[in-house]
């Protein structure tokens, strides 16, 4: 399944018969995607399905086994300036001797050696997107002193700094409270739509996006699918993608992943599936609380 979006024509990464390997473990072949200038385009799947290394491909930093892959017109190669990164999580050094304004000002002039001196038309930008991520009461405190969901607004606005034509984002939500989980959630979104931007982000749990996607492509077992939520998240093709009873579940809007029957005690997830029975298909299995993670 491969539908192209209806709405936008022109091509922002465009994958050709791709094929990634690490050893005996193949994350995925015969990847054939188009994803459109101005799409919200998210990636899902289980633990190491190969959701950021798909965006290391995109960023030039893993390279194809076989197959291509362009971005922006060219070939994937690293320090695309059309390209935005919001990296997994990682808790920044604590004596990094950055303040948090100096942080997002790197997404401007990062490439620059020396001290930063921005001008006054970078100091708005930086200034309306420390805003913008809820940052504005740290922008002077040390990067190092701040909590891991301070720090990640702080990536947010470093990766949309230079205006970039695709942002990737790598669990941009993962340890924001709700709030800023909403805010951020919502300023992508917009940054989406004014800008015309492309969008690709990796999640665990489609519900915090699921208003703003147009499709997904869902990795697993060295398998996907592409298409839209709608035609993904349903029972008979993660079924297939899984190649074990999988259950999709709507509820008040949200999409729930049950592995196996559905009336079996599970941990359940949109995205990330445990059952006791499926550690065979690479789906975990710690079978445990009847609790409903969406
Ligand atoms: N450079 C590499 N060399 C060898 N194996 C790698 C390399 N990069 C990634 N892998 C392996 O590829 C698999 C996919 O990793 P990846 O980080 O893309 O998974 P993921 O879907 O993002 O997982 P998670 O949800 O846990 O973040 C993992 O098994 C990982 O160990």
């Amino acid at each position: 399944m491969n539908p192209q979006h209806p709405r936008i024509s022109q091509a922002s990464i465009a994958v050709h018969n791709g094929e990634l390997s690490f050893g005996s473990r193949k994350l995925w072949s015969e990847l054939d995607l188009t994803i459109q200038q101005g799409e919200y385009f998210a990636v899902l799947g289980p633990n190491g399905s190969g959701k950021s290394t798909f965006l290391k491909v995109v960023l030039g930093l893993t390279q194809l086994n076989s197959g291509s892959i362009s971005v922006l017109g060219s070939p994937a190669k690293t320090g695309n300036p059309g390209v935005g990164y919001i990296p997994q999580q990682r808790p920044l050094p604590t004596n990094a001797p950055l303040r948090a304004r100096d942080f997002v000002g790197l997404g401007i002039d990062g490439h620059k050696w020396g001290i930063r001196v921005g001008n006054k038309k970078q100091n708005a930008v930086i200034d309306q997107l420390l805003e913008a991520v809820g940052a504005t009461e740290y922008a002077k405190v040390p990067i190092g002193l701040l909590s891991g969901g301070e720090q990640q607004r702080l990536r947010i606005a470093q990766a949309l700094a230079n205006d970039p034509q695709i942002l990737l984002a790598d669990e941009a939500l993962l340890s924001l409270d709700l709030n800023h989980q909403y805010a951020v959630s919502d300023l992508i979104h917009r940054y989406n739509k004014e800008k015309n931007a492309t969008v690709v982000f990796v999640t665990h749990e489609i519900n915090p996006i699921i208003d703003h996607v147009d499709r997904v492509l869902y990795l697993a077992n060295g398998r996907f699918t592409v298409g839209t939520v709608e035609e993904v998240m349903r029972s008979e093709v993660l079924s297939d993608l899984y190649q074990t009873q999988v259950t999709v579940i709507r509820t008040n809007g949200r999409y729930v992943v049950v592995g196996g029957d559905a009336n079996a005690p599970l941990d359940i997830s949109a995205g990330d599936i445990t059952h006791p029975h499926c550690s065979d298909h690479g789906l975990g299995s710690t079978y445990a609380e009847r609790e409903i993670r969406a």
